[in-house]
C-alpha cells in the first residue's frame, strides 16, 4: 500500500473518530441535555477559540444570556450563573470536601515546588494555609500598617510633586502605571523585605514586564492540557529564549527571598510568621524551602495584578460619574480633617467608601471568568444537579454581576446598592439586589488568603488620592477606557488610563 493510500485511509479514520465523538457529545454524554451552542457542545473547539481570544469572560456571559443560567461550554464543563453554586462547588459540605482543582488548572511548572496554589490535595493545600494564613488576617495587617502606609505615602507625593511643578497645580496620570508601581513596591516589601524600587524610579521592574507576559503563555498553555500530551510536547520544543526568562524570573524570586530569609529579623511582614512557624512545628508541618519561594513568588503577582485591576476600575467608575465621586470625596475629607488622621482602622467606618469599593468589585472583578473545578469521584450535586466525575464546573462571575435578573441597574455603576438603606427600604430600587452572588474573593477553604490586605489597600489608596486630589476626566486619548473592551488572561488585561489629577485647594 503506497504512503498516500495509507494516509488518506487514517485520515478517513480519524474523521470518523471525530464525527462520532461530536454526535455522542451532543447526544449521548451524560451532560446532553445541558443547553449550549453546538460548536462549544460537540468539542472543546469553542472554548478553545473563546479563550484564546481573550474574550472567554464576555462570550460566557453572553452565552449566559442566551442559554440560561447553567449553560454547557464544553462537552464535559458547565458553567453556572447562579448564586447556591458556590456553596455547592467551593465550600467543604460536613463531611464532603469543596470540589478539588484540576491539573488542567492548577499543575506545578515542571521543575518547580509546589506554591499554595498548586496544592491541589486538600491536606497539603490545609499545611501551606496554616503556614501562611497567620500573615495574612484582619491583625496582621494591621501590624503591617507602617509598611503599607510608606508606600501609599510615597506614591501621594510624587503625584503631589508632580501636579504641584504646574502652574494649574494638576498632573495627568496614567493610574493604571501608578497604582502598579505602589502595589508592587508594597507586595515586594511584605512579600520579600523589599520593594521592587518601582516609586524611586518612576518605572516598571523588569520582573514586572515578564509576569504581565506570562499571565497569557500560561493561560493558554495550561489549555494546551485539555489535549495531553500536546502540552509535554511543546514544553519539551520551547525555544531557549523562553525558558531562559523564566529561569531568570525564578531566580530572581529565590535570590530576594534569600536575601529576605538572611535578614534574621522578625518584621511585619508575610514571611516572618512562616519562619516563625517553622521552628515551632514538626518536621514536614511548615513549609519547605522551595514551598516558600514558589508561594512567595505567587503573593507578588495574586497580590498586585488583581488589586490594580480593582482601583482602576473603580477609579475609571468614578470619573465618569462625578456625582458618585463626589460624594466619597465629601465623606473621606469630612471624616479625616488631616492627612495622617487616614489610618486602616479609621477607614473601616466610611460607609460610602465601602460601598464604592464593593461596587467596583461587582463591575471591575479582576478574575472575571472565575476560577474552575473538577466534580470529584463518585459524582457531586451542584444547585440541585447531580454531576458525573470529572465534568468541568465554574461560577461565572461576570454573568452573575452583570444580570439584571439579579441587579437593578445591574450595569450602572451605583455604589448605593451597598447601603444599608437599600438592603433595609423596600421601596429601594435595590432592594432585591441579590448581593452574595458578588463573590470576587472567592469562596471556602481555597478562597483570597489576601482579601484583608487587599481590603485595607483599596481603601487606603482611594482615600488617600480623593483627600489630597480633585480627580477630573482626563481630555486624552487614554482619558475614556471601556472597561468591557479589555480582554482576560485569568486577569484582566488593562489599557492605560489617565487621570486629571488637580491638587486639593485647602
Ligand atoms: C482585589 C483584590 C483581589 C481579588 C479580587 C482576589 C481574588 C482571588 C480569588 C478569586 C482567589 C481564589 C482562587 C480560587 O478559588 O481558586 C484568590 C486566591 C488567592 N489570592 Fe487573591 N485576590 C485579591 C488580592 C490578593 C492579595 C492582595 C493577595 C496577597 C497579597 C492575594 C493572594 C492570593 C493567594 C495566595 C491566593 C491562593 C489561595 C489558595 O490557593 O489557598 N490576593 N484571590
Amino acid at each position: 500500500m503506497g504512503f498516500f493510500s495509507v494516509l488518506l485511509k487514517a485520515s478517513g479514520v480519524f474523521a470518523v473518530y471525530l464525527v462520532g465523538t461530536w454526535l455522542y457529545n451532543l447526544y449521548l454524554h451524560p451532560l446532553a441535555k445541558y443547553p449550549g451552542p453546538v460548536f462549544w457542545r460537540a468539542s472543546r473547539l469553542g472554548y478553545m477559540k473563546s479563550l484564546w481570544s481573550g474574550w472567554l469572560h464576555r462570550d460566557v456571559k453572553d452565552l449566559h444570556r442566551q442559554y440560561g443560567d447553567i449553560i454547557r461550554i464544553a462537552p464535559n464543563e458547565l458553567s453556572f450563573a447562579r448564586t447556591d453554586a458556590f456553596h455547592d462547588i467551593y465550600s467543604n459540605r460536613g463531611a464532603a470536601p469543596a470540589f478539588p482543582k484540576s491539573l488542567v488548572w492548577h499543575d506545578k511548572q515542571p521543575g518547580r515546588p509546589m506554591s499554595v496554589l498548586n496544592a491541589i490535595d486538600p491536606k497539603v493545600h490545609a499545611r501551606f494555609r496554616r503556614a501562611i494564613d497567620p500573615g495574612f488576617t484582619e491583625r496582621a495587617v494591621l501590624t503591617q500598617e507602617s509598611i503599607v502606609q510608606e508606600y501609599v505615602g510615597k506614591f501621594i507625593s510624587k503625584i503631589r510633586s508632580m501636579a504641584d511643578a504646574n502652574p494649574d497645580k494638576t498632573a495627568v496620570v496614567n493610574v493604571v502605571q501608578w497604582y502598579n508601581y505602589v502595589t508592587f513596591d508594597l507586595i515586594g516589601d511584605l512579600g520579600f523585605g523589599e520593594p521592587f524600587g518601582c516609586l524611586d524610579s518612576e518605572g516598571y521592574h523588569p520582573w514586572m514586564a515578564i509576569i504581565f507576559n506570562s499571565l497569557k503563555a500560561a493561560t493558554q498553555f495550561a489549555t494546551l492540557r485539555f489535549y495531553s500530551p500536546l502540552d509535554t510536547m511543546l514544553q519539551a520544543m520551547m525555544p531557549a529564549s523562553v525558558k531562559k526568562m523564566a529561569d531568570e524570573h525564578w531566580q530572581l524570586a529565590v535570590d530576594k527571598l534569600d536575601r529576605r530569609l538572611k535578614l534574621e529579623k522578625d518584621r511585619p511582614d508575610l514571611i516572618s510568621p512562616v519562619i516563625k512557624r517553622n521552628k515551632e512545628v514538626a518536621l514536614g508541618e511548615g513549609l519547605e524551602l522551595g514551598e516558600l519561594q514558589a508561594t512567595a513568588s505567587l503573593i507578588i503577582v495574586a497580590g498586585s495584578e488583581t488589586t490594580v485591576t480593582t482601583i482602576s476600575g473603580i477609579t475609571n467608575n468614578l470619573v465618569r460619574n462625578p456625582d458618585k465621586l463626589a460624594k466619597l470625596t465629601q465623606e473621606v475629607r469630612e471624616r479625616f480633617p488631616t492627612e495622617d488622621a487616614i489610618t486602616l482602622t479609621a477607614l473601616k467606618s466610611l460607609p460610602y467608601l465601602q460601598a464604592v469599593i464593593n461596587e467596583g468589585l461587582r463591575l471591575c472583578n479582576p478574575t472575571p471568568v472565575g476560577v474552575p473545578r473538577i466534580v470529584p469521584s463518585g459524582g457531586g450535586t451542584v444547585s440541585g444537579h447531580f454531576l458525573p466525575p470529572d465534568t468541568f464546573v465554574n461560577v461565572h462571575p461576570l454573568a452573575l454581576s452583570l444580570d439584571p435578573k439579579k441587579f437593578h441597574d445591574a450595569n450602572a455603576f451605583q455604589p448605593e446598592r451597598w447601603l444599608d438603606a437599600a438592603k433595609t427600604n423596600p421601596k429601594s430600587p435595590f432592594y432585591n439586589d441579590d448581593l452574595a452572588a458578588v463573590q470576587a474573593f472567592g469562596v471556602g477553604p481555597r478562597s483570597c488568603v489576601g482579601k484583608p490586605l487587599a481590603w485595607a489597600e483599596l481603601r487606603l489608596i482611594l482615600a488617600r488620592v480623593v483627600w489630597a486630589f480633585d480627580l477630573q476626566q482626563a481630555d486624552t486619548p487614554n482619558g475614556v477606557v471601556d472597561w468591557d473592551s479589555q480582554i482576560t488572561w485569568t486577569v484582566i488585561e488593562k489599557k492605560p488610563f489617565d487621570v486629571k489629577m488637580v491638587l486639593r485647594k485647602v
